[in-house]
């Protein structure tokens, strides 16, 4: 199945992930700091989306990084795969905006609409209306790379393709830097779940972005084993070679 523009999960997925990004702020705007805050981030975006959800689709199952994990969801035909809050710890870095909500719907093997919405940039992304891809400027390849936790390999991919690293929080923000023109890829390596990366792929398929896994396979969804370690998400134009640069340098990772 392919992504289509407009459809009532896509514009429901766009409406779930703002509600939980008002909620989000409403936290961030109180008193709490550190694990304290982060915690209540979390608790209270997955209570806000878990609610809407049970209201607006009864019989969905659902993947939370927030909730336990039923194997209903592996026989069910729609599937909800979110993140209540996506880049935690930026989220309690106040005045960070580098964090996200991510709302995605699969259905029958396929992801079939998503939202990413970033509250402190007042801004959401989603499959209803894809991201147009501006013009690229000229320039060296930007490689938007987690802050804390980037791949081993990336500092030498970089090196041999003359790119820059941009550093950020949050796997949403980095997929939306790809389709809003502040960079032009997103490698990860080491270790994600689906939830981190579901509802910014589908945004970013919508948007006519690359998405693969860093061996250049697909991304395959609602998997019993809900962990999914790496991923590129890029410009088509860099895709194959970004593709190469981490094939050579992740076997010399992997062999040491
Ligand atoms: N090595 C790793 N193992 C597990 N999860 C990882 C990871 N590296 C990044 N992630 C998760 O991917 C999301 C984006 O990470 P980053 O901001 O470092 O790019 C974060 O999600 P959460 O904030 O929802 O926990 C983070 O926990
Ligand atoms: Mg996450």
């Amino acid at each position: 199945m392919t992504i289509e523009p407009g459809g009532d999960d896509a514009r429901l997925a766009r409406t779930l992930a703002q509600a939980a990004g008002l909620a989000l702020l409403e936290v961030r705007a109180g008193s709490a700091e550190g694990t304290e805050l982060k915690d209540a981030g979390d608790a209270r975006a997955q209570a806000v989306l878990a609610g809407l959800l049970a209201e607006s689709c009864p019989g969905d199952a659902v993947l939370s990084e927030e909730a336990a994990d039923s194997a209903a969801r592996l026989s069910a035909d729609r599937v909800w795969i979110i993140d209540p809050l996506d880049g935690t710890r930026e989220f309690s870095e106040r005045p960070r905006s580098d964090w996200a909500v991510h709302v995605a719907f699969w259905e029958k093997g396929e992801l079939a609409a998503g939202a990413v919405a970033l509250p402190a940039r007042d801004v959401a992304y989603g499959t209803d209306e894809p991201p147009v891809l501006p013009v690229r400027a000229e320039g060296p390849i930007r490689l938007a790379v987690s802050r804390s936790r980037p791949p081993a390999f990336v500092t030498a991919v970089a090196e041999e393709l003359g790119a820059e690293l941009v550093p950020m929080g949050s796997a949403g923000v980095k997929c939306s830097s790809v389709w809003t023109g502040e960079a032009d890829a997103y490698l990860h390596a080491g270790g994600q779940f689906e939830w981190d990366s579901a509802a910014p792929v589908a945004v970013a398929r919508a948007a006519g972005l690359h998405t693969s896994r860093i061996d250049g396979s697909p991304l395959v969804y609602n998997r019993p084993d809900p962990k999914l370690p790496d991923l590129l998400v890029c410009r088509t134009e860099f895709a194959e070679t970004i593709l190469k640069t981490v094939a050579r340098h992740n076997s010399e990772v992997s062999t040491r």
